[in-house]
C-alpha cells in the first residue's frame, strides 16, 4: 500500500498541508461474492490536493476504472474510504451523489464522449445545463458556455449540433468542457484521449495541460504512461489492484522503483527517458511474475 502526500505550502513559518480534495484511504473493491469474488482494488491510498493533477497509470485489467467508478459513488466499496472536498461519501446512495454532482464538486470524463454527452442535447444545452441545475441564470450559463467552447478550441458555430453531429475529437472536447464549465474541484478523466487519433489526441492534453492554471484538481487515468507523463503532477502507478508507486511525474519517468514501473517507462518509446532493450524488458518481466 503506497499513500501520497499532497504539496504543502508554506503558511507563515510554519508547513502546512492544503486540505486533499479527494482522499482515497486503504480503498477496497471485489467484484460478485463468496468463492466466485475476485478483488479488484487493494488498500489502495491516495490524496489529491487542489489544484493538483495525478495521473492514474497501469495495464489493462488493474483496476483503473474501478478506482475512478469507486471515486464516482458507481461501485461499491468493500472497504476503506473515499473522501470528497473533506467529506465522507462512501456510504453515500444515489440521492446524495445526485446532490454532489449538482453542487458542481465533482465530474467525470469517459472515454467514449458519448456516455458523458446525452446524445438529444445540443452542444449549448449540454454546456448550460449543468449551469442551470445550479442556478445560474441563463444569460449568464449561456455566455459562460461560450467562454468554456473557446477555452477547448471549438468554434461557436457548433452550438446549435448534436453530439452525433461532431467529430469524436469534437465530441471529447464538449465532454471535457461540460465537465469543466461549473469550475468544479475535482473531474475525473477516464482514459480520455485513448479513442482519438494522434492529432486530437495531442491537442485535448494541451487542452488539459491548460486547464489546469485554473485550480481543479484532475485524476487523468490511462494506459499510456506518455500522455501521462506530460500532464500530470503526480504519477500513481497501479498493478494488480494495487497501488506500488505515487511520486512526482518527473521521479517516476526518470526514477522509476518498482519493476512494473521501470518495465513500463523502459517500453515508452515516446518517453524523453531511456527505452529498455528486448533484453532488458523481458529480465523485468521475469522478476514480476517471480
Ligand atoms: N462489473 C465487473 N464484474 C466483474 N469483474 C469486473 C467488473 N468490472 C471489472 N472487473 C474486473 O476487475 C478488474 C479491474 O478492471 P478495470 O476495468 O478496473 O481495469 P482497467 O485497469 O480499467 O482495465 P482497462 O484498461 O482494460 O479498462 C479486471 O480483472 C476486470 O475483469
Amino acid at each position: 500500500m503506497t499513500t501520497a502526500s499532497p504539496r504543502t505550502r508554506t503558511v507563515g513559518r510554519e508547513e502546512e498541508a492544503p486540505s486533499p480534495v479527494l482522499a482515497v484511504e486503504g480503498l477496497e473493491v471485489r467484484y460478485g461474492r463468496g468463492r466466485r469474488g475476485r478483488s479488484a482494488l487493494r488498500g489502495v491510498s491516495l490524496s489529491i490536493a487542489p489544484g493538483e493533477t495525478v495521473g492514474v497509470i497501469g495495464e489493462t485489467g488493474s483496476g483503473k476504472s474501478t478506482l475512478a467508478r469507486a471515486v464516482l459513488g458507481l461501485v461499491r466499496v468493500s472497504a476503506g474510504s473515499v473522501r470528497i472536498g473533506g467529506e465522507d461519501v462512501t456510504g453515500f446512495g444515489n440521492r446524495q451523489w445526485r446532490g454532489l454532482r449538482r453542487r458542481g464538486v465533482v465530474q467525470y470524463v469517459f472515454q467514449d464522449p458519448l456516455r458523458s454527452l446525452d446524445p438529444d442535447l445540443t452542444v449549448e444545452d449540454s454546456l448550460t445545463e449543468p449551469l442551470l441545475i445550479q442556478g445560474v441564470p441563463r444569460k449568464e450559463a449561456a455566455e459562460r458556455a461560450r467562454a468554456f467552447l473557446d477555452r477547448v478550441h471549438l468554434p461557436e458555430e457548433l452550438l446549435g449540433r448534436l453530439p452525433g453531429e461532431l467529430s469524436g475529437g469534437q465530441r471529447q472536447r464538449v465532454a471535457v468542457a461540460r465537465a469543466l464549465v461549473t469550475e468544479p474541484s475535482l473531474v475525473i478523466l477516464d482514459e480520455p484521449v485513448s479513442a482519438l487519433d494522434s492529432a486530437n489526441r495531442v491537442q485535448v492534453l494541451e487542452i488539459l495541460k491548460e486547464l489546469r492554471a485554473s485550480g481543479t484538481s484532475l485524476v487523468f487515468i490511462s494506459h499510456d504512461l506518455g500522455s501521462i507523463a506530460g500532464t500530470a503532477d503526480r504519477i500513481a502507478v497501479l498493478y494488480r489492484g494495487e497501488l506500488v508507486e505515487v511520486g512526482a511525474a518527473r521521479d517516476v519517468v526518470n526514477h522509476p522503483r518498482h519493476v512494473y514501473t521501470r518495465l513500463l517507462v523502459g517500453s515508452a518509446p515516446t518517453l524523453h527517458s531511456r527505452t529498455a532493450d528486448r533484453t532488458e524488458r523481458e529480465a523485468l518481466r521475469a522478476q514480476l511474475s517471480g
